[in-house]
């Protein structure tokens, strides 16, 4: 598991970089087989070390490793959710953050589809009530969100991305929180929207 070792500690440093997660939030997980790689909790992505990565199985027994992030729930039931994801990102990237802090959204697609790129990477974004960073029930509902979508937002929290591989978590993490920044830029203005295909 070197090489998705490298990838997760080299995606980290990349986010934490460029301010789409600050302080000690945000975590990464990626499936190997019937392990889950995750990173530690109370870290920040922006320093985080190959050896200390926390192993789990595909329940969350933690195998090896430091202690996994509080969020492992999230991470293990968006994977029994979607069989073909090997990889999830979680971010509290601001405008993905900000947005999830408005009244009044559609909880079953809570980002509107203002850009290409938002409906090739991102889709629908169910978004998830509020409960506390680490609760068990927080992860059952990402998972039922996750069944029908590869993006979700938290409710006063942050993002949740799932994806093929780990560069296209990141990436429809990156273009999702492009999109809420985009949402916020445009403000009251009327707005059009590009179609779902069908
Ligand atoms: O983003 C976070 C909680 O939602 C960070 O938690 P961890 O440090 O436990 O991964
Ligand atoms: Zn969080």
């Amino acid at each position: 598991m070197a090489a998705e070792r490298t990838a997760i500690v080299r995606h980290g440093a990349s986010l934490f970089d460029r301010r789409l997660t600050a302080g000690r939030t945000g975590n990464i997980s990626v499936r190997v087989g019937d392990r889950i790689l995750i990173t530690p909790t109370g870290t920040s992505l922006g320093g985080l070390i190959p050896d200390e990565l926390a192993l789990l199985d595909l329940n969350g027994e933690h195998l090896d490793g430091s202690k996994p992030s509080k969020e492992w729930p999230i991470h293990v039931e968006t994977y029994r959710a979607r069989p073909d994801s090997h990889a999830v990102v979680h971010l509290h990237s601001s405008h993905a953050a900000a947005v999830s802090c408005l009244a009044g959204l559609d909880v079953a697609d809570c980002l509107p589809p203002l850009t290409a790129y938002h409906v090739m990477r991102v889709g629908r974004v169910p978004l998830v009530p509020y409960m506390p960073p680490g609760d068990p029930a927080l992860g059952e509902e990402v998972g039922r969100a996750m069944s029908a979508a590869h993006s979700v937002l938290l409710a006063n929290h942050g993002s949740v991305l799932a994806g093929k591989t780990l560069a296209e978590a990141v990436d429809a993490a990156e273009e999702l929180e492009e999109t809420a920044r985009i949402l916020l830029l445009v403000g009251d203005r009327p707005v059009s929207m590009v179609t779902y295909n069908p």
